[in-house]
């Protein structure tokens, strides 16, 4: 059934590198100019894609999407299938990704993507990775041994559950070492209970002293290192891997033809995704999804406090928090939610605490692309300039901290999405009303997919016609998040032990834990330093196992 209209060919957004093919992109993960790997082309949905798929599996939906990105030469049509079909064994919901109605009057929707192995939406595009990342390798290592074998040293930032999810997907993989770096007392207890108690010698976790945004900067240093790359082939497991960002598409379709069945959904209704959003990956899936043809009227960002996001849509400028006033002094903010190093906030949604979302860079490309490179016909220098238009504002970004863009750019994104901020109290505030509402019957949100929750209700009272449908993203199981969820709910803590908490996670923290810890003085290069020798052990265990 897939047929392709595009290239399935890769370049840069910064303009570096052009006409890679997908496993060149997969294996890079991030371009050697610092750019992100974007398609050439967007394809176009095949002319029966709403008859034919609307019925498919979860699995062959997924087929039919990843083929018209990845050409059959790279990877043939029965490969693919067997790699999507292991990826999604694993998981618990025999839809892999249902569709649930928390309020029928308002139309809004719950689109469950946490019923992976680690309980949160990076497991859909992870698990599929990780056998990416294994298939290469087994083809690539055909009758090699010992140190004529590839191996990839896969390097990862978390804010807690890319790391478990990319751990879970990639422990005990042959060839395989990864290392992953969350920000020390920054994740819940049980993400990291979830990370450090993986015992496989191949998993490797470094508690960093600082935030995300410092171990998301680590990984890219690492990227740009020339002495690391000449002897370790580095892979990135964040969404800056253009896998993840494509396995991700798949629920907005299958999530789409869930809704348009039921009897609520009428000839003239419109859909409306709400996506709680921090690196910009998930909703950068639904906004592909949105170029190939898939009927959704916008995309609404929904963020925490940490906001440049909607700052962005608002102002058209993009620059990391400022720290102002009393805050600027050391003293409580006038919000009373402290901003740590660099200007980060801690908040209730910790896996979205990030000053600086990686994947915008890949949105400014295709509306740079859309908006001022159409004085040319040749679509390589109208490609060339968009990649300059980027490489110029992320150049400001790093030196000045920031960068404007003009309105017709701005227009360009307010287009295809909105945006809303929501407090910490609006998340308890979501968390308990959905609980103690009778449509919702006693759901219990996680703060993340509250914020979506929240919102969603914002969005619904502004948008016409009444009938428009609202699917926010649930990106985690609440038990990952009990602090948050036992502050909105005080007195529902038995039920929430006996109703919500996972058998999986029922004595995860008393387990035995192995992880390194780096200091700030340390920087990259402390990191380096433990992947190159960590690494090394590996190797010489690898070889002494194959005499
Ligand atoms: C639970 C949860 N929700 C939302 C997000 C935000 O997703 P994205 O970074 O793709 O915008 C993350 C992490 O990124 C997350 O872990
Ligand atoms: N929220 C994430 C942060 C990393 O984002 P990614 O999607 O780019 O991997 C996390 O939980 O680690």
């Amino acid at each position: 059934m897939a047929s392709h209209t595009a290239s399935q060919r890769y370049l840069s957004t910064r303009g570096g590198s052009y006409d890679l093919s997908f496993e060149q992109v997969v294996l890079k993960g991030l371009a050697s100019d610092g750019g992100l790997f974007i398609p050439e082309e967007i394809p176009v949905l095949p002319s029966d894609w709403a008859s034919n798929w609307q019925h498919l599996s979860f699995q062959d939906l997924a087929y039919e999407i990843f083929s018209l990105y990845i050409s059959p030469s790279e990877i043939p049509a029965a490969d693919l299938k067997g790699i999507i079909h292991r990826s999604y064994s694993t998981f618990r919901a025999e839809d892999i990704t249902p569709t649930v109605t928390l309020d029928e009057k308002n139309n809004i929707h719950l689109l469950e993507l946490f019923h992976g192995p680690t309980f949160a939406f990076k497991d859909v595009a992870l698990q599929f990775l990780g056998n990416l990342f294994e298939y290469f390798l087994v083809r690539r290592n055909q009758d090699k041994s010992g140190r004529d074998r590839e191996h990839l040293t896969v390097v990862g930032a978390t804010s807690g559950d890319t790391g478990s999810a990319a751990i879970y997907g990639l422990r005990g993989k042959k060839d395989v070492s990864v290392f992953i770096m969350h920000p020390l007392g920054k994740v819940s207890a049980v993400q990291e209970a979830q990370m450090t108690t993986v015992m496989d010698a191949n998993v490797h976790n470094l508690a960093v002293d600082g935030t995300f945004d410092d171990c998301q900067d680590f990984v890219k240093a690492l990227f740009a290192d020339p002495e690391i790359n000449k002897t370790h082939r580095l892979a990135a497991v964040n969404s800056i891997n253009w896998a993840r960002i494509l396995a991700q598409i798949t629920y907005y379709f299958y999530s789409y033809f869930n809704l348009i069945r039921q009897p609520s959904f009428l000839p003239a209704s419109l859909v409306r995704f709400v996506v709680p959003t921090g690196n910009f990956g998930d909703i950068l899936a639904g906004y592909f999804a949105k170029r190939m043809g898939l009927p959704a009227e916008k995309l609404v960002i929904a963020t925490n406090e940490n906001d440049i996001l909607h700052r962005f849509w608002q102002s058209g400028k993009y620059e990391k928090r400022p720290v102002h006033g009393k805050e600027a002094e050391g003293g409580i903010p006038e919000d009373g939610v402290k901003a740590h190093e660099g200007g980060v906030k801690e908040t209730l949604s910790p896996a979205m605490d990030i000053l600086v979302s990686s994947n915008f860079e890949r949105l400014l490309w295709f509306l740079s692309y859309e908006v001022y490179s159409t004085n040319s016909d040749a679509v390589s220098q109208r490609r060339a300039q968009a990649g300059d238009h980027v490489r110029q504002w992320l150049n400001d970004l790093k030196t000045e901290g920031g960068f404007r863009v003009d309105q017709q750019l701005l227009k360009a994104a307010q287009k295809d999405f909105e945006s809303y901020r929501v407090s910490d109290d609006e998340t308890l505030e979501t968390i308990k009303n959905t609980f103690s509402s009778p449509s919702s019957k006693g759901y219990v949100l996680d703060p993340h997919s509250a914020i979506g929750i929240h919102a969603a209700y914002r969005s619904a009272k502004i948008s016409t016609p009444p009938s428009t449908h609202h699917i926010a993203l649930a990106t985690a199981h609440p038990a990952k998040f009990s602090n948050a969820v036992e502050r909105a709910l005080p007195d529902e803590k038995e039920h929430f032990q006996a109703n919500v908490l996972p058998e999986e996670f029922k004595g995860l923290e008393d387990k035995p834990r192995r992880v390194s810890h780096v200091r700030k003085a340390d920087g990259w290069e402390g990191v380096r330093r433990v992947v190159v020798a960590e690494v090394e052990a590996e190797l010489q265990a690898a070889e002494r196992a194959e005499k």
